[in-house]
């Protein structure tokens, strides 16, 4: 008897020559969309997660976090990861029980491919690639971080603007422009909260004209506690690459330029948004936070390498600015190759050889730009996604986690298949003025996701809390929560926190004291002291461009900005496509 599943004629191809074909809703078969990647589009509420072990009761708060998950099977075959649809994970704690709510954010993108049921938006960064259904619309899928500023989560992704949520339904808001101060094109996933002052310093690279023309502008700025917009300054790169995460310290932002490069003509032949350049410097850009001017930059350059995310960053007593990173050394977007073809093919093996020790540079910020600089110390380890007590700040500050990957450790590849997103086997505590090194391994068929540090209520001392993380199960396609105590991650987990699901490979997330979340609702809600958060009704200054040039309608970006396509929308697909 024939399976169940059999189907009278042979199995159609979802794809033809590399392009979305006919009405199937199927996947891609390439490794960005199977197994442990597999989109998992779950939109899901669960009451009373399951758990092992007593789940500290001084935990009170909600652990949001963000990952990259494709509501339809992108137009390209070759799509990548992070060219999907933003959803958000929030983790409710309240007295050793925990919650699960999961959303997409609603963007323009979003709304407008939910109208259509299929992807109208191409290439990762390149409109040229679009629908032509879609001209004119926001692009960014929101998907990088997500963070609280003032009652709202932002979902933040460095091509576009924040889109807002609500923090305790998440319900998107909408596009958030900070009631008409920012409209900026791009807006970085990495915003830097002062716990000093309360102020948001944000920069946006490639910040010229719609944010995807390869320009290197990049605009700083600061949102003060109250809201309000108090500084910006415009200022120019040595080139187009990416800006991803920055160092902030009390008079200082410290911008790793990573040398992975936009290029316009690329885009129009509808190419890749970057390409690695093995032959360009890494850069460091240092400007003010106080007053910026644009010839105030200066720039430092070192060998090449991929910079990852930043530790901690303060100014030591002398006034030279310590900066703490992952340096990579070859380019980890291994997606994103040279423009001329390699020799040497990025094979697999090669990727596992790529090494991200931390490295701690220290600037002095008088130094004459352009000039070349050395690393002060480099730690010693190899891993990603590094993260600290978020209240040190611009502090001299001793303790770091990051997800460490140990090569030497067994690991079941029968069972699991290449490790989806690296091999973060282990989960490192590390301390630099004792040099500790406190890590715990996960086992042979597991691997982590960015950590988050949670102070111990009442606490005030550096590092005494906790450390949660999402732990992947590449055998069976589900995820935990574990919760360490911070200072020993060897002893292993104090406890578990059961999916009954698979999520996918998320990027950032940020853990929130339910007081906080509390008191800005009450501030929020109708009638309140701050009132409720609204949503962008400006287009963005582009896209006016764009309507005043007669290259689209007015009313039809005021439609975008809704979601509003239609359910016609088979328009013609753009470079690329058919
Ligand atoms: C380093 C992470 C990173 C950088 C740029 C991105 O667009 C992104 O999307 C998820 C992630
Ligand atoms: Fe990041």
């Amino acid at each position: 008897m024939a399976h169940i599943f059999s189907l009278a004629g042979p199995p159609v191809p979802a794809y033809h020559e590399g392009n979305r074909k006919g009405d199937q809703v199927k996947f891609p078969d390439s490794g960005f969309f199977q197994g442990f990647n597999k989109p998992s589009r779950l939109e899901a509420d669960i009451l009373e997660l399951e758990t092992t072990g007593e789940i500290p009761k001084d935990i009170n708060g909600t652990f949001y976090r963000i990952q990259p998950d494709h509501q339809f099977p992108p137009m390209f075959e070759e799509d990548i990861h992070f060219n999907g649809d933003g959803s958000v994970s929030a983790f409710r704690f309240e007295n050793g029980h925990v919650d699960f709510k999961q959303r997409y954010v609603h963007t323009d993108r979003f709304k407008a491919e939910r109208n259509a049921r299929k992807a109208l938006l191409g290439k990762y960064r390149n409109p040229y690639t679009d629908n032509e259904m879609v001209k004119g619309i926001i692009r960014t899928a929101s998907n990088t971080n997500i963070v609280f500023w003032r009652g709202v989560l932002l979902a933040t992704k460095e091509d576009g603007p924040p889109f807002a949520m609500d923090p305790i339904t998440l319900e998107t808001i909408g596009r958030y422009d900070f009631d008409g101060q920012v409209q900026h094109p791009t807006f970085t996933a990495h915003p830097k909260f002062d716990p000093d002052t309360g102020e948001m310093v944000c920069w946006g690279y490639q910040a010229a004209d719609d944010g995807h023309d390869a320009s290197s502008d990049i605009v700083v700025f600061t949102i003060d506690k109250d809201g309000k917009k108090t500084e910006e300054c415009w200022y120019k790169g040595p080139f187009c690459g990416m800006i991803h995460d920055a160092a902030l310290t009390k008079n200082y932002l410290i911008l790793p330029l990573t040398p992975i490069k936009a290029n316009l003509e690329r885009l129009k032949k509808g190419g890749n948004h970057f390409a690695w350049d093995p032959n360009e410097d890494q850069w460091y850009g240092i400007v003010p936070r106080r007053n910026g001017k644009p010839e105030d930059i200066v720039w430092l350059r070192a060998d090449n390498g991929f910079h990852g995310h930043i530790a901690g960053s303060y100014e030591d007593d002398s006034g030279k600015l310590v900066v703490d990173l992952t340096v990579a050394s070859d380019n980890v977007f291994f997606f994103f190759p040279p423009d001329a073809p390699s020799p040497t093919p990025n094979t697999l093996l090669q990727r596992n050889k790529l090494v991200s020790d931390t490295y701690r540079w220290v600037f002095d910020p008088k130094t004459p730009t352009n000039t070349r600089v050395q690393p002060a110390k480099i730690f010693g380890i190899n891993g990603e996604f590094s993260r600290v007590d978020d209240r040190f700040l611009t502090k001299p500050y001793k303790h770091f986690w990051q997800c460490q990957i140990d090569g030497e450790k067994p690991y079941d590849f029968p069972k699991c298949g290449p490790p989806a997103g690296g091999l973060f086997n282990v989960m490192g505590h590390f301390n630099w003025e004792t040099g500790e090194k406190d890590t715990w391994w996960a086992g042979p068929t597991c691997t982590f996701q960015e950590p988050e540090f949670i102070p111990r209520e009442g606490s005030t001392e550096e590092g005494d809390g906790y450390l949660i993380a999402l732990l992947n199960h590449l055998d069976v396609l589900r995820n935990d929560i574990l919760i360490f105590d911070a200072q020993n991650l060897k002893q292993g987990p104090l406890a578990a926190i059961h999916l009954p699901v698979k999520l996918r490979l998320g990027l950032h997330g940020n853990f929130i004291e339910q007081k906080e979340i509390e008191d800005w609702a009450e501030r929020r809600k109708e009638g309140g002291e701050v009132g409720p958060v609204r949503a962008a009704t400006e287009l963005l200054p582009w896209q006016k461009r764009m309507v005043d040039r007669g290259e689209v309608k007015e009313e039809k970006v005021r439609g975008l900005n809704r979601g509003e396509v239609g359910r016609e929308a088979n328009g013609v697909n753009g470079v690329n496509g058919h």
